[in-house]
């Protein structure tokens, strides 16, 4: 693998605060996965004040995979997202997003730009705006003061909207505010501005805490309908919504994969058992 220097960007801060990335330039070069996987881990490793928090971790994950992570609290899920999004710098390891950057070299917004969006597990968007200006407001436009003053919505941008809203479920409700939303619409329109940006790979940080069983099944379509137009990461400790989503599931522990398979063979690893049940 060769690392080189990222596409130009105008870095900025996000709207929504932490670890959001809504509203920037990009100027997002292709990322090329023609030989490779679209995500790249290998023997990365994350300590704090001596502890591995992610011990020579290995993973990898193809254009339009949807992959699963599950592991016990402490095994390293958010630690390895910090390291993908740019949050947290590893001490070492190689991380590549397709072939050409290499993400420890990168910052938040950079990676950001380039088309790794994340969703953390509490929603921020902006309560006083509407559905849709939630979703205006996370499009990929320059969000300096001209632009800003003089920006009007072309038609494939309003196209745009219109098919987010129909995918995340809140067509019809475009001009509720958001704030008035269910906790699981939230969570909807929070994916949905992270598809304003059309990322490439999208990191769900446990998309369903804190849903009801309807809100859970409907964010079940929601993955499964992204799976393909985009490589999707999930962490959940919901295994019965895992189990309705899976396709290869990577159970980490202590900071390493320690089984990675269909949801099955992961369920039926003893390794796994005897984290779950065992300690
Ligand atoms: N900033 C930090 N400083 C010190 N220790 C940390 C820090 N961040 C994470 N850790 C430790 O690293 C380990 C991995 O934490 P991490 O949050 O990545 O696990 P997780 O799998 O996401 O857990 P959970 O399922 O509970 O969210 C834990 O033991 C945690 O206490």
């Amino acid at each position: 693998m060769q690392s080189e220097n990222s596409a130009p960007i105008h870095a900025g801060t996000g709207p929504a605060g932490a670890g959001a990335s809504y509203g920037h330039v990009v100027d997002r070069s292709k990322v090329d996965t023609s030989h490779g996987p679209i995500l790249y881990l290998e023997d990365i490793c994350v300590s704090f004040d001596g502890f591995k928090a992610i011990n020579n971790l290995n993973m990898t994950i193809e254009r339009g995979e949807l992959r699963c992570i599950i592991g016990p609290n402490g095994a390293g899920k958010t630690t390895m997202m910090d390291v993908i999004t740019g949050k947290t710098r590893p001490d070492s390891g190689k991380a590549f997003f397709g072939q050409v950057h290499d993400l420890t070299r990168l910052v938040e917004t950079e990676i950001a730009h380039l088309g790794i969006g994340r969703k953390f597990q509490k929603p921020t968007v902006f309560e006083q705006h509407t559905v849709f200006e939630n979703l205006e407001l996370a499009l990929k436009t320059d969000k300096s003061v001209k632009p800003t003053l003089f920006f009007r919505l072309t038609g494939e941008q309003r196209d745009h909207i219109a098919q987010v809203l129909r995918t995340i479920k809140l067509e019809g409700s475009e001009h509720r505010l958001a704030g008035n939303l269910s906790h699981g619409q939230k969570q909807w329109l929070e994916i949905g501005m992270l598809l304003m940006q059309e990322p490439e790979l999208i990191l769900l940080d446990e998309p369903v805490a804190g849903m009801t069983d309807a809100e859970t099944e409907r964010t079940a379509e929601l993955i499964l309908e992204l799976e393909g137009k985009h490589s999707i990461m999930v962490v959940e400790h919901d295994m019965d919504f895992i189990g309705t989503i899976a396709r290869k599931v990577t159970c980490l522990c202590d900071g390493s994969v320690l089984a990675e398979g269909s949801m099955e063979a992961v369920q039926n690893d003893e390794k796994v058992i005897e984290v779950y049940l065992g300690r």
